[in-house]
This record gives structure tokens, C-alpha cells and sequence, in this order.
């Protein structure tokens, strides 16, 4: 899939976070996955207010300003600050439909990790999510293939493609799965060292680890 033809669809890439920080775990599977895909467009979403986590450790604006300091040194990821101005849980499907009324030509994939999908179907809407995009799933150390299949519901398990080029013309409603290079970490882990006092800057990019260090975050 290209998007450099005139005539092929715009192809948007999303990946929606608590980013609680950012971390190499979040950023260099979803370059992957762009690179994959053939865009060079990749929202990175903030979540204001997740809708399965009963809090977060950093605020809303400090963990945006982490993902605007990965944004600065990119030239495929853009932070999209939609969901930090609403007040309510940060539904994905409202997020997908503003996406689509703002551009309704544009293919939309949802990227998430393996741990996402296996919670899918208690979403908010998730078949609605589906009618909205095709989902990317990039396989998460700690969350083997096998488990996956056998975990997953059936609505889901028939939806799983393993190759790109059998998505044809299916614009959404397909789970596509993406083995990018594995990255063995959460935000959990690095919170963890972080109050152990434990080193963990190479988990995340420099400009992240500073500014966590220049704020005293996550002690
Ligand atoms: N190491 C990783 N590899 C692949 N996908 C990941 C990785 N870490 C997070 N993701 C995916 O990125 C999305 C946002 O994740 P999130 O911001 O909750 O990070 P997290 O590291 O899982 O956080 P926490 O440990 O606090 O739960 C989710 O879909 C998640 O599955
Ligand atoms: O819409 C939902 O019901 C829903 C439930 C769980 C997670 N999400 C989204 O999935 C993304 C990753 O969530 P999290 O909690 O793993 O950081 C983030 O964009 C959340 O808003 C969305």
C-alpha cells in the first residue's frame, strides 16, 4: 500500500495511549507499523481520561507534553490533543468518528498492542470501532501468538489477517496482525524503576527522560 499515488486513498494511523510516559515500547513499534502501512501520518492520541484505568500517575498535560517532545523529533508522528479536550472517558469511538467527519476519504487504522485487542470486546461500542477502521495489532513480548488465537473471541478470531495484501479493499472491520520488532517494556516498569531509583533512561527518548527528571515525575 503507498500513499505517494494520487489516486490511492489518504491512509491515517492512530495509536492512542494513557502514555503514562511515552516509551520506545509505544514509539518504535508504531514507526514500524507506519513504515508498514505506507504512511508517513501517525496520530499519537493522549487519552484524557482512559476508560479502564482508575487513574494516572502523570496529568493530562504533562503526559501530552511528553508525547509533543517525541512529536518534535519526528516527521511521521503528530500529536493529536483531541481527547484531552473532552471532559468525559476517552472513548475511541468518538474519537474515530471525529477523525472521519473531519476527513470522511481517509482509511483509518487503530494501532494497538496484543494486550489491547484481548480486552476488545469490553469496549465501548467495539463493534462500532470496527465499522470506523481496520485494526493494527503489534505482538507484545509477554503475549505470545498462540495465546492470542486461542484467547480471543470468536467475533474477533475471524477477523485476523496476517497479511497486509489480503486487506485488499477492506476499509475497516479487519484485524491485521504486525510482528514488529518486540520491545520488552510498559510505563508500569519504568514508574517501577523510577521510584526504585533504577536506572531507565535507555527505555525511553532523551528528551522524555528529561523532562521526567526536571520535574521530579513518577517518585
Ligand atoms: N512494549 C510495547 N509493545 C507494543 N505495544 C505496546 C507496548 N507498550 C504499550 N503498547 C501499546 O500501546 C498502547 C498504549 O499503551 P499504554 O499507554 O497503556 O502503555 P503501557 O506501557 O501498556 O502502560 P501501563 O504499563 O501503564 O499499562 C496500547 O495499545 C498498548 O498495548
Ligand atoms: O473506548 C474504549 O472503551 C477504550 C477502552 C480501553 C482503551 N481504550 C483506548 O486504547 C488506548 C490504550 O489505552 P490504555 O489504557 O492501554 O493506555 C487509548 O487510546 C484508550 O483510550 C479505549
Amino acid at each position: 500500500m503507498s500513499t505517494t499515488n494520487q489516486t490511492a486513498p489518504k491512509l491515517i494511523a492512530i495509536l492512542g495511549g494513557t502514555f503514562d510516559p511515552i516509551h520506545l515500547g509505544h514509539i518504535l513499534p508504531a514507526q514500524e507499523t507506519a513504515k508498514w502501512l505506507g504512511t508517513q501520518q501517525l496520530h499519537l492520541i493522549p487519552a484524557h481520561i482512559p476508560p479502564h484505568k482508575n487513574s494516572t500517575h502523570a496529568n493530562a498535560k504533562q503526559r501530552a507534553k511528553m508525547v509533543s517532545l517525541v512529536c518534535d523529533n519526528s516527521n511521521i508522528f503528530t500529536l493529536d490533543n483531541r481527547e484531552l479536550d473532552r471532559q468525559s472517558p476517552s472513548y475511541t469511538v468518538d474519537t474515530l468518528h471525529e477523525i472521519k467527519a473531519e476527513q470522511p476519504s481517509a482509511d483509518l487504522f487503530f494501532i494497538m498492542g496484543m494486550d489491547s485487542l484481548l480486552s476488545f470486546t469490553t469496549w465501548h461500542c467495539w463493534q462500532e470501532i470496527l465499522s470506523l477502521c481496520n485494526l493494527v495489532v503489534n505482538i507484545r513480548p509477554g503475549y505470545p501468538l498462540l495465546t492470542l488465537e486461542a484467547a480471543l473471541a470468536p467475533e474477533l478470531k475471524s477477523r485476523l489477517i496476517y497479511d497486509l495484501a489480503k486487506l485488499q479493499h477492506q476499509k475497516t472491520g479487519q484485524i491485521i496482525l504486525h510482528e514488529s520488532n518486540p520491545v520488552d517494556i510498559s510505563s508500569t516498569e519504568i514508574r517501577a524503576k523510577i521510584k526504585a531509583n533504577l536506572h531507565y533512561c535507555q527505555y525511553l527518548p532523551k528528551p522524555v527522560y528529561d523532562y521526567i527528571e526536571q520535574h521530579g515525575l513518577y517518585k
